[in-house]
């Protein structure tokens, strides 16, 4: 058995090799530095951090090593609750506290939708140091069982914590609230992202022991080794090129991994349908998926046995697997941050990794939106439109014989009779719950509408007002202000 001491530095060890490593991963020089070297000082020192960096810059290390160095000092279950946006994503931080982890005993338990709630309400009963879960099974069980208790965790991780605060088409925040109100307000919280910025405010609301705020400083905020790039294509020939674009890979790479993101399930499972019909080892990851094929899904790609992952934003954010070389962006993004966190499942720990966007005629104002959030200019990326061409009229064929395949496998009604059946899974009411979603959408509706109304008060009081002065207001560049102090350790 392993004494506290020994413990302690095995983990200080650890957090030393690790630092290390990455160091010459990132032999260019990382100018704005190590995040775990920056947050982990003030998390032993015992304050609550909020840690901004950039996609696969080792985040996770940045949380995991200090909690183990604290839970050697101190071990107890239930220690530690890390919430997580996505399933997939809490078995990933789950692996790295288990290989981290191991030398102290560490238990773990992850709490995710999708899987048995009884086997879960059984593990968390036991006590487990580290609880891994996504909000909406944790409240669940919070509101369905006494057999367990987050009253005593000294640490609370948001893991991408603006995505679990963003109200997007799974909105977290009921069942935060439930999950905030039964842990301890004497703990110490750790939020991290790589894009925390415009939801520093309420996030700093949760953080609120002397907070200490880290964000990377670069001058653009995807890595250096990512050749970004834009292929302009007419929307409906999109297809073609993208079946020529996994060609030209196919043919000048002898291993090579993408990932393809869509922007809804059902394009994600014909275009997987219609790359399987092109004799590309391709496999599809959208929420219409059940768990378990989720999670073979993944492992399959992970291990090559496919090499292209076609996903929705699912897959966007957080997901590590080191072989992926491309990124394809099947539709632009709508909102900068999800192209930053999609493009950002390549490129990771140093290497080297593309990402091309298909842009339409439709979407320039977006490249323009991401080219400003990211402050860099996409290259644009050039093919050979004959090449194109010749597979033009196959590729649309293909592609409509997987539509009407897919329709007369009711896909459409499948994901409503599957989210029914979800919900009664989860000993919830589908109508009931669907009146709740349909009078949450009016409410959200009428804030918006509030919104406008005083902004264009606002405006009209403040065009009133330059007119008096007799010139047009100037546009105030927004101070920084530093959201939390920058202190150091006493
Ligand atoms: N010090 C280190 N030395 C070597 N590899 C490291 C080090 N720290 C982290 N890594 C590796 O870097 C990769 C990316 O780390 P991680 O997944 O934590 O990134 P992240 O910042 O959370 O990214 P994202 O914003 O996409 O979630 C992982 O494979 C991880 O094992």
């Amino acid at each position: 058995m392993y004494s506290r001491n020994h413990l302690r530095q095995h983990t200080l060890v650890a957090e030393h090799r690790y630092s290390a490593n990455m160091r010459t991963a990132w032999s260019s020089g990382a100018e704005e530095g190590l995040i775990s070297s920056r947050t982990t000082p003030y998390f032993l020192y015992g304050r609550d951090c909020l840690g901004c960096a950039k996609t696969g810059s080792g985040k996770t290390a940045a949380f995991v090593l200090p909690i183990l160095q604290k839970l050697s000092e101190d071990p107890y279950g239930i220690f530690c609750l890390v919430l997580t946006p996505t399933r997939e994503l809490a078995y990933q931080i789950a692996e790295q506290f288990r290989v981290l982890g191991k030398p102290l005993g560490l238990k773990d338990c992850i709490i995710v939708g999708g899987m048995d709630m009884v086997a879960q309400a059984l593990e968390l009963s036991r006590k487990p140091h580290v609880v891994i879960a996504t909000p909406g099974r944790l409240a669940d069980h919070l509101r369905s069982s006494n057999t367990f208790s987050i009253k005593k965790i000294r640490f609370l991780v948001m893991d991408e914590a603006d995505r679990l605060l963003e109200q997007g088409c799974t909105d977290f925040t009921v069942d935060l609230e439930a999950i905030l109100a039964a842990v301890p307000a004497r703990r110490q919280t750790l939020l991290f992202s790589a894009t925390l910025t415009d939801t520093l405010k309420e996030l700093q609301g949760l953080a609120t022991n002397q907070p200490f705020f880290w964000e990377a400083q670069a001058p653009v905020c995807t890595v250096e080794q990512l050749d970004q790039r834009y292929l302009l294509v007419p929307e409906k020939v999109k297809d073609a090129y993208l079946v020529h674009l996994i060609q030209n890979f196919h043919d000048e790479h002898e291993d090579w991994s993408i990932i393809i993101f869509t922007n809804t399930c059902k394009t994600c499972q014909v275009l997987c349908m219609m790359l399987r019909k092109f004799n590309f080892p391709t496999v599809a990851l959208h929420s219409m998926m059940k768990q378990k094929e989720r999670f073979a899904a993944l492992a399959k790609f992970k291990s090559s046995i496919y090499r292209i992952l076609i996903a929705t934003d699912v897959a966007s954010r957080g997901l590590d697997i080191p072989t992926v070389q491309v990124v394809i962006n099947h539709n632009t993004p709508g909102l900068p941050k999800i192209y930053i966190h999609r493009v950002g499942r390549t490129a990771r720990a140093g290497r080297q990794g593309q990402a091309i966007t298909l842009v339409t005629q439709y979407d320039i104002h977006l490249v323009h939106a991401i080219e400003d959030q990211i402050k860099k200019k996409l290259e644009e990326f050039l093919v050979e439109e004959a090449e194109v061409l010749q597979i033009l009229t196959q590729v649309n064929v293909v592609r409509r014989k997987c539509e009407i395949k897919l329709e007369a496998a009711n896909f459409d009604e499948k994901k409503e009779i599957n989210k029914r059946k979800q919900l009664i899974l989860e000993g919830k009411d589908p109508d009931l719950e669907a009146k709740r979603k349909a009078e949450l959408a009016k409410i959200k509706q009428k804030n918006r509408r509030f919104k406008e109304q005083v902004k264009h008060t606002l405006q009209q009081q403040k065009a009133g007002g330059a007119g008096r002065r007799g010139h047009l207001p100037r546009a105030r560049p927004e101070a920084h202000s530093a959201p939390a102090s920058t202190q150091g350790p006493a």
